[in-house]
């Protein structure tokens, strides 16, 4: 059961709001891809459909070449949006109950949880009932429920979300590791940066449709180059009309300029002139957008 997570032209409705639209990618084996778009974008949609908790109109997912099935749905490791534990059963108990649902036998179980719980860090709480444990806490035993079984896909739906920094960390190491067992993953959050930094590539979702996918730094470059210029008083504006010039952001109080260039037109020598013709210049650099401009950008289009 190995090969490519591929989603392939998922449709779904519900009632007249047309959740998702021709949803297609894939995710490959060992690849961490990031799902990433505002709320109500069709995300959890999509993945709830992966999951076949959800059926879509039109389309198929598939794991290389085998449509998902209820066989393989039982080697997906999933984490919903609205976290499926029982608030009144123990955290061990609990663990070893899905692990068991999941085909493994009570003595696998229970070493797995062991690992799982060690692992992230929730060891000392097995005995507690998973009501009693922080939501930071419920989230690392929500994670080891995804993990139980030994996955061959991993679909987590903003799993970091409500993590503290440590956690974030021992969540992130596990998706690495998971990947370089050469599992796909893929997950959705808010959280760009963490996106950008973990990520392989991103798709970014807006109103149903995928609306930028790729790797993170592909997406970058092709969003064009952007210079940043310290020094000479934003408050003339100074760059306005200067050509190649897409865009000018003027922060006054840092007297920084930020400029979006067409790099077919703009001469940086030139503007390096026309800055310097205005005061000083501290700094002159170029930079990528963040996948957070990039982001507002695809998702106002
Ligand atoms: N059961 C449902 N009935 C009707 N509309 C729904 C249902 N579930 C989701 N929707 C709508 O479908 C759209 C997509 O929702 P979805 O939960 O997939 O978005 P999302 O990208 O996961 O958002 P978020 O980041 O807020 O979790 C939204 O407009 C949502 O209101």
């Amino acid at each position: 059961m190995n090969g490519a997570l591929i989603i392939d032209g998922l449709h779904k409705r519900y009632g007249e709001l047309i959740a998702l639209q021709d949803m297609t990618f894939q995710v490959s084996p060992g690849e961490i891809f990031g799902f990433v778009g505002s709320n109500g974008a069709g995300k959890s949609t999509t993945m709830r459909i992966i999951l076949g908790v959800l059926a879509a109109d039109a389309g198929s997912v598939r794991l290389g070449d085998h449509p998902i099935d209820l066989q393989t749905r039982r080697r997906i490791g999933y984490m919903p949006e609205e976290r499926g534990l029982y608030p009144k059963m123990k955290v061990g108990e609990q663990l070893v109950f899905l692990a068991r649902l999941h085909g493994m036998s009570s003595a696998a179980a229970r070493e797995s949880v062991s690992r799982w719980t060690n692992r992230l860090g929730v060891e000392q709480r097995v005995n507690d009932d998973v009501g009693d444990l922080s939501l930071g806490n419920q989230q690392r035993v929500q994670l080891a429920a995804a993990l139980i079984h030994d996955p061959r896909v991993l679909v987590l739906d903003e799993p970091f979300s409500g993590l503290d920094p440590v956690a974030v960390d021992v969540m992130s190491d596990v998706l690495k590791e998971k990947a370089a067992e050469g599992i796909p993953v893929i997950f959705s959050s808010h959280q760009l940066d963490l996106v950008q930094r973990l990520c392989d590539r991103v798709g970014i979702v807006a109103r149903g449709q995928m609306r930028a996918l790729g790797r993170v730094d592909d997406l970058r470059a092709r969003d064009g180059v952007m210079l940043e210029i310290a020094g000479p008083s934003t408050r003339t504006r100074w760059a306005d009309g200067i050509a190649g010039v897409v865009q000018a952001d003027y922060d006054t109080e840092a007297d920084l300029t930020t400029l979006r260039l067409d790099p077919a037109v703009a001469d940086d020598q030139a503007i390096l002139t026309a800055a310097l013709r205005v005061g000083p210049v501290h700094r002159f650099a170029t930079t990528t957008p963040s996948l957070t401009e990039l982001f507002r950008e695809v998702v106002a289009a």
